[in-house]
């Protein structure tokens, strides 16, 4: 057992950057936040500046531990969770990326895509990677950078470039320049990752022309990754554990029987099944995914992804500027009887599972003349329960079509879940159960999680299940018919979208 009886975690957000302090217990001591610019230079582009993140990352690594009143020597691993599928190419020698982060929501590389699927290259990529060709994923990213900066293409072949998403960029830079690595959940959402052999697949590198020298070392997502340079916290800090944010979040909900079901609800919303040490393949268009790897043993997931959940509140309050902070849109909602038939679909960068439309755009309707930003705030939250009723029927018919039931709750977390009105519609659409845990940050408990494991803060991960506590359980309550009404006018509105994309 570590003597030293803190973790802490870096969870590295599409919005914002945030470091949080865990104890042996696994409950928040400190936390620090930075939200950070986001940049859109061309209809469906987005971009992130690599030097905002690890300028923030620092700062709220500082900021945590000190709001927690501890210091370095009190800290005995940190874990490091990311947005996922997120680009950064840089120099191997001098740290320096060649472009801004290529974001996962950006749709620059679609119609590559909708060429290699129209060639006929969906199935090999989907039987090696559990994937969908879709320019959500890392590899045409990667391509779309080597084609577009100067040069970069020969570097990266001569191994002077490295790839990484963000967890790879932030280790490079942690450990100053020494370590080039991930984990396998953030490996397995590149498109070039076989999750049944856990290694780059040569023939997919060759298929998205990237050179193999650029890639990551892939290691278990509770390992030895290196250490921080001293002058960073003060002392080197082993960093032991690595996770995309969704399976972060998995871990972090103690999802660790198949059949167990987690939703986070951030820019994006995540569903995420346990199926254990089998790959389950979706005939309902959801992923397959690694949920975790450790000590090589690879747990799998079926994954559905939802471009935009968070971010749509974000645009009512950067875009039609209806609100000014996130929270208020629950009054907005509680304060109408209902959306008074208003519906928006929020496609501003296409539509994710089990449409994967990238052409497809956002669209409002039903507007009339006493229809008022309430009831536009309510269709933004609305929005999100339905399109987690989307996914979890297509996770259920997946699943269940040879497996068990899945679990009789949905476990929610992320910055939305802290709205108790859209919690409450979400069980009324799925007629399910939802529960909010007590740590809502349950992405970064995840990562705390992985890296206390291998640090020894935590004995195992039935000591991290039993730290499981639900804060509040919403019962479903509304009555079939009305939840019928409202989920075929949902099914109605997303037809009206991708037809007139
Ligand atoms: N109370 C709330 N109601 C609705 N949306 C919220 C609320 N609080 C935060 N959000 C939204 O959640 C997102 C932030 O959640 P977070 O998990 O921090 O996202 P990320 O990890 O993607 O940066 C933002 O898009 C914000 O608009
Ligand atoms: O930033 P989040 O929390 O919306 O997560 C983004 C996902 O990792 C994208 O796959």
């Amino acid at each position: 057992m570590s003597e030293a009886g803190h973790v802490l975690a870096i969870d590295q957000g599409t919005t914002s950057t945030r470091a949080i302090v865990f104890d042996r217990r696994g409950v928040p001591a400190g936390m620090a936040r930075r939200e950070f610019a986001q940049h859109y230079p061309a209809d469906g582009w987005v971009e992130h500046d690599p030097e905002d993140i690890w300028r923030d990352t620092v700062a709220v690594m500082r900021g945590a531990v000190a709001e927690a009143g501890l210091s370095a020597s009190d800290i005995a691993a940190i874990g490091i969770t990311n947005q996922r599928e997120t680009t950064v190419v840089w120099d191997r020698r001098t740290g320096e990326p060649v472009h801004r982060a290529i974001v996962w929501q950006d749709r620059r590389t679609s119609d590559l895509c909708r060429k290699l699927v129209e060639e006929g290259c969906g199935p090999l990529v989907r039987r090696k990677t559990g994937l969908l060709i879709d320019s959500y994923f890392s590899a045409t990213k990667i391509a779309w950078i080597l084609d577009h900066v100067p040069g970069a293409r020969e570097r990266a072949e001569r191994g002077e470039l490295c790839f990484g998403t963000i967890d790879s960029f932030l280790l490079h830079r942690l450990t100053g320049g020494r370590v080039h690595a991930t984990d396998a959940t953030n490996a397995s959402r590149s498109m070039v990752f076989d999750i049944h052999r856990q290694d780059w697949d040569d023939e997919l590198l060759a298929l998205f022309r990237i050179p193999r020298a650029m890639m990551p070392e892939v290691l278990d997502s509770s390992a030895e990754f290196g250490a921080t340079e001293p002058d960073l916290l003060g002392r080197a800090i082993p960093i032991t554990g690595i996770a995309g944010d969704q399976q972060a979040a998995t871990f972090g909900q103690a999802c660790f029987e198949p059949g167990m079901v987690k939703s986070t609800y951030g820019t994006g919303c995540f569903a995420l099944l346990n199926t254990g040490d089998t790959p389950v393949e979706s005939r309902s268009n959801m992923l397959t995914t690694v949920a975790y790897r450790l000590d090589g043993r690879t747990t799998y997931a079926l994954e559905g992804s939802i471009f935009i959940a968070g971010a749509a509140i974000k645009w009512l309050r950067d875009g039609l500027g209806i609100i000014t902070h996130a929270s208020q849109t629950d009054d907005m909602a509680t304060r109408v009887p209902d959306s008074h038939g208003v519906y928006l679909v929020p496609a501003f960068v296409g539509l994710g599972a089990p449409h994967w439309d990238p052409e497809a755009r956002a669209a409002i309707f039903g507007l009339t003349l006493d229809a008022g930003p309430a009831h536009i705030a309510r269709a933004a939250l609305e929005a999100v329960a339905f399109q987690t009723r989307d996914l979890r029927d297509a996770m259920v018919s997946d699943w269940s079509a040879s497996h068990m039931a899945t679990s009789d709750a949905l476990r929610v977390d992320g910055g939305m879940a802290a709205n108790d009105w859209l919690c409450q519609f979400l069980a009324d659409v799925l007629d399910l159960p939802v529960e909010r845990p007590a740590v809502i940050e349950t992405t970064a408990l995840g990562a705390a999680g992985l890296a206390g494991l291998k640090a020894g803060v935590y004995r195992d991960q039935a000591a991290l299940a039993g730290a499981w506590r639900c804060d509040r359980r919403f019962e479903p309550r509304m009555d079939a018919a009305k939840r019928v009404r409202l989920y075929d006018g949902w099914l109605d509105a997303v037809r009206r979208v991708r037809r007139e994309r």
